[in-house]
């Protein structure tokens, strides 16, 4: 693993980092917020995984996150979406190829070699950060952004025992109803639209897979909430399997960094309850 830059901030460490990765095949990086309870023994884990057309670097610039992780005793980890370089697979269009990984590992050519998301986020940075890091891996918690929010809701939903808690900005939560997912779905798992089910928070939520609750905050003047992140469908599966789900709809708020940085502090602030609990 290498350094790429290292700045103090709210006592703590942020960091960029690059490795070569053995599950996508090519350099992957990643960011690491370290807050200054490092120095007293390890520290609770949160990933942010972020949505379309992002690197590590969005949230990170603009995400807002320091302050509260400074303030919780938690790291955050952020991701890149994708798999990335000249050699890769890609696709001209925003919403597929590199920038639009889904965490999920694609079975189709061309990009079943390199696109391998959900075992990237799941199995191989996780292993780095708990060599690296001054973490504690028996305390992690997970949220995200729009293909991110789809992200975390299916990453927790698939590994119950992993994560203690998983909340969400406007995420994609029906992703094999709305165009964005059938698109991506059908590219990266070809189209056996059964084989979709297994990376979608509301069939997921359908067909038994459980956590006890999540946090959702969504913007009511979004952009993209009628076309490709109604949560209609996820809420009623929710409700039908037991699962608190704290949906809040925002007034005035659209899909942006603006809308994210406002309730960030929130998210974490929940995270850090329960990833200080017991
Ligand atoms: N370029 C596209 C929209 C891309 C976009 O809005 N990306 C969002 C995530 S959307 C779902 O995953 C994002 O986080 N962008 C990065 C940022 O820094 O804002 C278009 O123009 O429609």
């Amino acid at each position: 693993m290498e350094t790429v830059s290292t700045n103090r901030a709210f006592e703590g460490v942020q960091g960029v980092y690059r490795h070569e990765s053995a599950t996508c095949g090519c350099p992957m990086t990643f960011a690491v917020y370290v807050p200054p309870q490092a120095k007293d023994g390890p520290c609770p884990v949160l990933w942010y995984l972020s949505g379309l057309t992002c690197t590590h670097a969005n949230v990170m610039e603009k995400g807002e996150y320091r302050k509260a992780a400074a303030e919780h005793g938690v790291i955050i980890v952020c991701p890149d979406t994708s798999p990335r370089g000249e050699t890769i697979a890609n696709d001209e269009a925003y919403d597929l190829g590199q920038g639009a990984g889904f965490y999920v590992d694609a079975t189709e050519a061309p990009w079943a070699p390199h696109f391998k998301m959900y075992s990237y986020v799941t199995e191989e940075l996780p292993a780095l950060i708990a060599a690296n890091f001054p973490a504690d891996m028996n305390r992690q918690a997970i949220f995200g952004h729009s293909m991110g929010g789809h992200g975390a809701l299916t990453v927790a939903l698939k590994n119950p025992g992993t994560y203690r808690s998983v909340s969400a900005f406007a995420p994609i939560t029906n992703p094999i109803a709305v165009p964005w997912g059938q698109k991506a779905l059908a590219a990266y798992l070809g189209p056996d639209q059964s084989a979709w089910r297994a990376y979608d928070a509301t069939a997921l939520v359908e067909d038994g897979s459980k956590v006890p609750e999540i946090l959702v905050d969504q913007g009511d003047t979004d952009n993209f909430l009628s076309q490709q992140l109604d949560p209609a469908a996820f809420k009623t599966a929710c409700e039908t399997a037991g699962i608190a789900l704290t949906l809040n709809m925002r007034p005035g708020y659209d899909h942006s960094y603006y809308f994210i940085s406002t309730f960030m502090a929130d998210h974490i602030a929940w995270h850090a309850e329960r990833l200080t609990k017991g």
